[in-house]
């Protein structure tokens, strides 16, 4: 195989703990985005709920982005991480406006379980006892699932409704495909040079991200 089709190590986790991974990206959620049947209801609560995971993303980014200035060694991925930060703030003034637009009142919002443990984990990921391949990985990962799993709702012959177009856009459209694939290219960098319990603990939290992701979804079942 030529260097350029050579399957990444990402691929290769990916390819490995398929099915967990369609579960992440095909949630019946999304799938019922997709064919019209969401119940609305289900979506608000994704909306409250994901309006907090949000706020609580930043801090990790901008942790991500303190590392990448410091331990990366390639300007480039600063720029990358920086990009990613930039669109979150955009991010938390549609969530604002969404939540007004669906009568979602933020301030009245508890986060649920499922919520409160994903945050957890992001903490821990936070620590400077895991190496950056790691923490990319999983940043990689958390963009990863949101990108694909809303790019499905607006892939050939959706149903989606329009009142969610806008939030399928917000995840689905070409630059936040082109800026995963950015994230993605330095976690592989940096794989390729981590030692092998880096690598064992890259799988590990990828995995968790993606069990991470599915309980996020299951949240919606509630309509709370
Ligand atoms: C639960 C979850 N995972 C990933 C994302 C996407 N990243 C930033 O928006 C998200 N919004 N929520």
């Amino acid at each position: 195989m030529e260097k350029s089709e050579k399957k990444g190590v990402i691929d290769t986790w990916i390819d490995k703990h398929r099915s967990l991974y369609a579960a992440a990206t095909r949630h019946d959620f999304v799938v019922s985005i997709r064919d019209g049947s969401v119940d609305l209801s289900s979506f608000k609560t994704w909306l409250g709920q994901d309006y907090l995971f949000v706020r609580g993303f930043v801090p990790f980014v901008a942790n991500v982005l303190i590392r990448a200035g410091k331990e990366s060694g390639e300007t480039s991925d600063m720029e990358v991480v920086l990009g990613g930060l930039a669109s979150l703030n955009d991010e938390i003034e549609w969530f604002k406006s969404e939540g007004s637009k669906w009568g979602v009142d933020f301030s009245t919002v508890v986060a649920q379980k499922a919520n409160q443990e994903y945050s957890r984990f992001l903490e821990a990921l936070m620590s400077s006892e895991v190496e950056y391949s790691v923490v990319m990985t999983a940043f990689w990962a958390i963009e990863a699932v949101y990108q694909e799993s809303f790019a499905h709702c607006l892939g050939d012959g959706n149903k989606t409704p329009a009142e969610l177009i806008g939030a399928c856009n917000r995840w689905g459209n070409d630059g936040f495909r082109q800026y995963c694939l950015s994230v993605k290219n330095i976690a592989e960098r940096c794989l390729e040079n981590a030692s092998r319990e880096a690598l064992v603990e890259a799988e590990d939290v990828l995995v968790r991200v993606l069990e991470h992701e599915v309980a996020f979804w299951e949240m919606s079942r509630g309509g709370q």
